[in-house]
């Protein structure tokens, strides 16, 4: 790939994905709550609902539907936002999340322990006979299914209390598709869209997030094989690189392949389901 068809590809994709490098943050938020504040108002739903790892992504979003919330009760007195915590059992980062958690003061928290619901659905799956090519494919799958439990989790307190659904996708994560197709990137609404990794950070910070949070490692934890995995070591190239590569910076040669390849390979996540 020359230089130049890496160049008109940064564009390409930054456009697609809406990324804007230079924008002031407190622009950003005032704009991404008053959209959180009008989907209140204009869908009949009146609740917010959203999972609270203690990672930077849902500590950023949930910051901002608190205050999205407190400020549609003006006129939607019953504008609430529900914080779930969703571990699989013990959950390693535990303080991260109750950290997390007294930073947003969300109206309410649920607790919903997803271990139980992924492991029957493990087990009933190998009990009808499926088998995985070694243990480390199984453990891969099964982050798959906990994640898709979460979002059960998230749509059954949205279908119960008239919520919407809030989802922490933003454009590092986006370009890579680094996410559970119908599990964490299953959602209503995505305030984060668009942010690099950096400009999450830095509204998290500026809404007030403990400074542990705002700089956390990444991951996604689904792997009990690999406790905490951070997202750059499961990606191979680091959240830096691809910030840069998003707001149209220069990369390493290799990095920017990595991430077109990537971006190519997953663009099924990011479209509609293909039809005949
Ligand atoms: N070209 C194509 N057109 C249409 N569908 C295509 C396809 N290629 C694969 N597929 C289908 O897509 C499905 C696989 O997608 P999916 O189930 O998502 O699975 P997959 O992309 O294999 O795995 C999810 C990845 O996202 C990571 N993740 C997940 C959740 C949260 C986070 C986080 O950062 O917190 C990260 C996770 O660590 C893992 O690396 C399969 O059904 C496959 O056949
Ligand atoms: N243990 C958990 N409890 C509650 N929600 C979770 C948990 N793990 C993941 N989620 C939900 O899934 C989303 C995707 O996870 P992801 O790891 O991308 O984001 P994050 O943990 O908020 O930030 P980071 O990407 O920096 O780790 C989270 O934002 C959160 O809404
Ligand atoms: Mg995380």
């Amino acid at each position: 790939m020359t230089h130049d068809d890496i160049d008109q590809l940064q564009r390409i994709i930054a456009r697609e994905l809406e990324v804007q490098p230079g924008a002031d943050i407190r622009d950003e938020i005032q704009r991404r709550q008053a959209f959180l504040i009008d989907q209140l108002h204009t869908t009949g739903q009146h609740c917010l609902v959203l999972g609270i790892s203690g990672g930077v992504d849902s500590t950023s979003a949930g910051l901002l539907a608190q205050r999205a919330v407190e400020a549609a009760r003006e006129r939607l007195p019953e504008a609430r936002f529900i914080a779930m915590r969703l571990p699989y059992g013990e959950q390693q980062d535990d303080d991260d999340a109750r950290q997390a958690l007294d930073a947003i003061q969300p109206d309410e928290c649920l607790t919903v322990n997803i271990k139980p619901a992924s492991d029957a659905m493990l087990e009933a799956l190998e009990q009808a006979g499926l088998e995985f090519r070694d243990q480390a494919h199984r453990d891969f799958v099964m982050g798959n299914i906990k994640a898709r439990q979460r979002m059960i989790a998230q749509y059954a307190v949205a279908g119960a209390q008239g919520g919407l659904v809030i989802g922490t996708d933003q454009a590092a994560e986006a370009v890579m598709g680094f996410y559970t197709k119908h599990g964490d990137g299953a959602c209503d609404l995505v305030p984060l869209a668009g942010l690099t990794k950096g400009q999450v950070r830095d509204m998290a910070a500026q809404l007030g997030a403990p400074d542990t949070l705002v700089n956390k490692v990444p991951t996604a934890d689904l792997e009990s094989l690999r406790p905490q995995l951070s997202d750059e070591e499961a990606l191979g190239v680091s959240y830096a690189a691809i910030d840069r590569f998003l707001t149209g910076e220069s990369v390493a040669p290799e990095d920017a392949e990595r991430i077109i390849a990537t971006w190519r390979r997953t663009a099924h996540k990011r479209a509609m389901p293909r039809t005949p």
